[in-house]
């Protein structure tokens, strides 16, 4: 790799549709992109049991293992590859295995706290925040976590307000001051396609 990667982080709220900008993103500029996503560097907790992992707050800066993607994130903008480790929500574990991810022309970095730890934004070319309303947020999330993450609709709303809530209030949302770009609402067409637009231009030099 002649020059090192270009490195995007998208931030904001649970349910935002954050991933779904970086998925848009992605798919549209190929190979030369690879995503990461923060839930990924979730503290492994396999030390605790399935009960006692369900108390914990997802939603602290503390759960993540910052020291970790610093480091990897470093490594990929070196241009060298890196060993990612990979998460189970149904279970909230991190799973045993770990899967190889080559540096690319552009690398997106993608979860609610992306823009917290100085050691993150510090490597971070271009920095976007993605806000939505809390009503649609959750409405979003009580679909997904009851679909895709094996969730009741009981534990989604205790969740929310016990912990996901209080702590969007209190770290996620002033992370937005940080941002380069907001992009309203989510997958906004016109956004994503200026992101695109940049994303190809930072590719081809
Ligand atoms: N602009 C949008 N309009 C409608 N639904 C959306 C939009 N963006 C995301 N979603 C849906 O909302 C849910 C959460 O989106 P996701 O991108 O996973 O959010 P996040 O990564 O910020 O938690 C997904 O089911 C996704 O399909
Ligand atoms: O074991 C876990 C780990 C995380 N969560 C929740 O996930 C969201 C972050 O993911 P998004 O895709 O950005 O919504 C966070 O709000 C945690 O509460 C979890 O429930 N269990």
């Amino acid at each position: 790799m002649d020059r090192s990667p270009y490195a995007i982080g998208i931030a904001g709220g649970t349910g935002a549709g954050k991933t779904t900008v970086a998925r848009e993103l992605t798919e549209s500029v190929g190979e030369a992109v690879t995503m990461i996503p923060l839930d990924n560097y979730y503290e492994d907790l396999s030390h605790l049991d399935m009960d006692e992992r369900r108390e914990v707050n997802y939603d602290h800066p503390s759960a993540f293992e910052w020291d970790l993607l610093a480091e990897q994130l470093e490594t990929l903008l070196a241009g060298e590859p890196i060993e990612m480790p990979q998460y189970d929500f149904e279970r909230h574990l991190r799973k045993p295995e770990r899967v190889t991810v080559e540096p690319s022309a552009v690398i997106v970095l993608e979860g609610i706290l992306v823009l917290y730890d100085e050691r993150i934004t510090d490597q971070l070319d271009l920095k976007v925040y993605v806000e939505t309303d809390a009503d649609v947020r959750i409405l979003r999330r009580i679909r997904r976590d009851v679909v895709e993450r094996g969730r009741d609709l009981e534990g989604v709303i205790e969740q929310y307000l016990s912990t996901v809530k209080p702590m969007h209030e209190q770290f996620v949302e002033p992370t937005k001051k940080r941002a380069d770009i907001i992009i309203p609402e989510g997958a906004n067409r016109t956004a994503v396609d200026l992101l695109q637009e940049k994303v190809e231009g930072e590719i081809e030099g």
